[in-house]
């Protein structure tokens, strides 16, 4: 009992420390403080002739003292703490130690991070205490008003004993100088007009931000995933029955409700689950197996290494910041996004019995015994983790799937048989209430704030009620899907909305295509800030299908230019090139840049590809392919899941995929390669797989109104002058290359090599020789055309080329295709 009043205790402490309301009680206070010593001090230069006799003599006697009456307008405290800070501390200076209290005080309220805050207030410090000397040098003899306070005297006495008042000037200089060397990082290559402007603008924004963003953030760590602890079986496990409360565990974070059970004590509430694997989608090979062969560090072929050290760059031992471009922006704050509430939803414990009950009963109506059943509850879905009793076939209990979900009579029953490294069988059942994951809470957690990933992804919430972050740039291209309704904008939305919390303007551009016309228009508001599009572009998001043609070529232009920098560079991916490029090891005169990520979402490209087919489907694979090492990387989404539109090149090239609700098993198999989607339950209920593994997960929720909120505190600060433009796309240079060629250009055997190839997906130019009975010149100029035509990738060597194309039928549309162009 007592140890329960002390827990209790405890806890109520605990939430006590996280209530919010304190730092916002506690941002009052110092805003209060703040005015306070404003009025005060202002009161001071008034008043400080008339009180500062009194004050001297009573000193903080004068605080209980009714006898001393003083002219401060806020009585005897205003005239003592004024007298205290500009008389004996540091002058007029002592007005930025206020002007940081204010700081603090709104930072509190804001509840915004403090780190910036103790920046702020050490520089603040060097620069009160410099400005009292200063005031005191220069003006000391000329006033009795103390200018520099007694610190600004006393330090001016001393030095100037020491260096003389010659000196004294000098030290004052130099401190300036390291000041604007070290910690403004003045380029002084500029004229003294820029040199000038860049000091203003340094000393503006101080004032203004109380931070500044100056170093690149340190390379990402990787976390490797802790192994799952081996599971000890009982040797003769004993099988369970209906309404057996042995072996059964309950894992949950939410709060349990009783319906005429008896009290579940907290400690079993908290009783930890053994891990299910790590979460977090990180896949440990860096580059894509295609884009490895494609930077040749080659020393004869134009490799600039030696341009490390150039002369320009000798000057600049700092490392180049791209945040510096925009040193103003601010991301934006939590606060914008709505609170979720956790606290209203109760799982009930009656439920969770019932249903264990139900599934045991099921179960043994099969004959199939089970050892031990333990759930996990998670946001929407409870897992229930059965041990089967040793012999019984893992098999026999997925092909009653059907018959536990009617028993069950619930929707969203899935079975995974068995969970992958646990050697237990899960059951998944939707929660009578489910809960909504809040965008805010999975952005605030720890897991995303901590995160170092290059383009972080809050996705949502596992089963464990874990907040799991992807990294977009590992997976490196994600296909989004489900049937309408069910939760793909808002998902779409929630990707979105991490890349803008996480990253500054300078690091990752954002190309929106939205043939519907309807969802992604607020983004444009971001135009000079996170967007990339075409040059000439009206409308910053792409609506109209040919513009979506040109905007997927001028990427993959961009892709080959980026290709180009990071050869020059002899850089393996675009983290070498960027390092290097901080680093100031690469010349920017020599074409060399700090590259963006680059991230391409399409909502809806089920109309693109339906209306523009091939010249929709070739460039975005040919990205998906060979994006990942140059930072591009693409999200498409569609509702309508089928064969013809996640076709299989699109497929092939998107091993990350995200599926919501889907109507028909056979959905969810174009999506996930697997069955699943179908069982879920909707309003953000989705499976993500990365190559085979599929973890459930409910979605982050994030509605319009905030993403407006988000989408106009961004796009109301200060962007780019210049929005981010991709690399013209010349249709008539389309035209001479591939587009020159014509269906009567073709060979008149082009069709049936091309088949053999698709068929064998082999693209070897001897293979088409031998098998079709065709000169070698015939045959190679056939392969070049399948080549000017996206069907098999360049010639490498003595190595076939590689097969673009998957299936004979896209192999038929795109003939037809060519055929009616004529
Ligand atoms: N993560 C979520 N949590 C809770 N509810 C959600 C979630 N995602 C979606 N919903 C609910 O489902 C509704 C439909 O979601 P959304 O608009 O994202 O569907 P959609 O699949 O994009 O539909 P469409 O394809 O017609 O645009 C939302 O208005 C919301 O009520």
């Amino acid at each position: 009992m007592a140890k329960a009043q002390k827990k209790s205790g405890q806890l109520g402490l605990r939430m006590g420390l996280k209530d919010e309301r304190i730092p916002k009680l506690f941002g009052l206070l110092l805003l209060f403080i703040a005015v306070y010593l404003t009025v005060a001090f202002v009161s001071y230069l008034f008043t400080w002739k008339i009180d500062q006799d009194r004050v001297l003599r009573f000193s903080w006697k004068l605080l209980s003292e009714d006898a001393a009456s003083v002219d401060n307008w806020l009585g005897r405290l205003g005239a003592f703490l004024s007298n205290f800070f500009i008389y004996f501390c540091f002058g007029l200076p002592s007005f930025l130690l206020v002007y940081f209290i204010g700081r603090l005080g709104l930072n509190r309220l804001r509840r915004a991070p403090l780190k910036p805050m103790a920046n702020l207030f050490v520089k603040l410090m060097l620069f009160t205490i410099g400005l009292a000397v200063l005031l005191s040098f220069a003006f000391g003899g000329l006033t009795d008003f103390p200018l520099g306070g007694g610190v600004g005297d006393y330090l001016v006495s001393h030095l100037s004993g020491v260096l003389g008042g010659f000196g004294v000037i000098l030290l004052l200089l130099l401190l300036f100088g390291l000041y604007l060397i070290f910690e403004a990082r003045i380029d002084f290559n500029g004229s003294p007009g820029q040199i000038r402007n860049d000091v203003v603008d340094h000393f503006s924004e101080m004032m203004r931000l109380g931070r500044k963003p100056r170093r690149p953030a340190p390379p990402a760590a990787r976390t490797p995933a802790p192994a799952a602890a081996p599971k000890e079986r009982p040797a003769t496990p004993p099988s369970l029955s209906p309404g057996d409360r042995g072996n059964f565990e309950i894992d949950s974070p939410r709060t349990l409700s009783e319906k005429g059970l008896e009290q579940i004590r907290g400690d079993q509430m908290e009783m930890p689950l053994e891990s299910v694997g790590d979460v977090t989608l990180v896949n440990p090979d860096p580059l894509a197996a295609g884009a490895d062969n494609l930077i040749v560090a080659d020393g004869d072929t134009g490799i600039d290494t030696s341009l490390a050290v150039t002369e320009e760059n000798q000057d600049h031992t700092e490392p180049y910041d791209p945040t510096l471009d925009l040193p103003a922006y601010e991301k934006p704050h939590l606060q914008l996004l709505v609170e979720g509430d956790t606290s209203k939803h109760e799982v009930d414990r009656a439920e969770l019995e019932a249903n264990k009950d139900q599934i045991i009963e099921t179960l043994l109506n099969y004959k199939i015994e089970i050892t031990k059943i333990r759930a996990t509850i998670g946001p929407t879905v409870t897992l229930y983790e059965i041990v089967p009793a040793p012999g019984v076939r893992i098999s026999k209990i997925k092909n009653l799937e059907d018959d536990i979900a009617l028993s069950l009579a619930a929707l969203g029953i899935r079975i995974i048989a068995p969970i992958p490294g646990r050697g237990t069988i899960g059951i998944e059942v939707p929660n009578t209430n489910p809960q909504m994951v809040s965008m805010r809470e999975v952005l605030e957690s720890e897991k995303f704030r901590n995160a170092k990933m290059d383009l972080p992804l809050a996705l949502g919430k596992t089963i464990k009620n874990e907040v799991l972050i992807a990294d977009l740039a590992k997976m490196p291209h994600l296909l989004v899907a489900g049937a309408t309704g069910q939760g793909k904008s808002v998902g779409i939305n929630s990707i979105i909305m991490s890349l803008l919390y996480k990253k500054h303007p300078s690091q990752v551009k954002l190309v929106m295509i939205d043939p519907k016309k309807v969802e992604l228009f607020p983004y444009a508001k971001l135009e000079s800030h996170f967007l990339a599009f075409l040059p000439g572009q009206t409308e910053p998001i792409t609506t109209e299908t040919t513009k979506v043609i040109h905007i997927l070529n001028s990427l993959c232009i961009e892709m080959d230019q980026r290709y180009d920098l990071l050869k020059k560079a002899a850089s393996r991916n675009i983290k070498e090139y960027n390092e290097k490029f901080v680093a100031r090891r690469l010349n920017p005169e020599k074409g060399h840049k700090f590259l963006p990520f680059i991230v391409l979402v399409i909502d809806e490209f089920a109309d693109l590809i339906m209306t523009a087919g091939k010249e929709v489907e070739m460039p975005i694979a040919r990205l998906a392919q060979l994006s990942r090492a140059v930072g591009i990387h693409l999200v498409i989404a569609t509702q309508r899941p089928s064969v013809n539109i996640i076709t299989g090149v699109i497929k092939a090239n998107f091993p990350a995929r995200i599926a919501y609700k889907v109507t028909a098993k056979v959905d969810s198999r174009t999506i996930l390669d697997s069955g699943g989607a179908d069982q879920l339950i909707g309003r953000g209920d989705m499976l993500l797989s990365n190559g085979g593994d599929v973890v459930r997960l409910q979605g982050a929720f994030v509605d319009t109104p905030e993403v407006e909120e988000v989408i106009n505190f961004i796009g109301n600060q200060r962007g780019y002058v210049e929005p981010y433009l991709l690399p013209e796309y010349n249709t008539d240079e389309e035209m001479a290359g591939s587009g020159a060629l014509s269906y009567a250009d073709l060979d008149d055997m082009f069709e049936d090599a091309a088949r053999l190839i698709i068929q064998q997906q082999h693209g070897s130019t001897s293979m088409v020789q031998r098998r079709l009975k065709l000169g070698y010149n015939r045959a190679g100029r056939i392969m070049d055309q399948m080549e000017q035509l996206g069907i098999v990738g360049p010639a490498q060597g003595s190595k076939p080329r590689e097969v673009l194309v998957y299936d004979e039928m896209e192999l038929t549309r795109f003939i037809d295709d060519l055929r009616n162009r004529g």
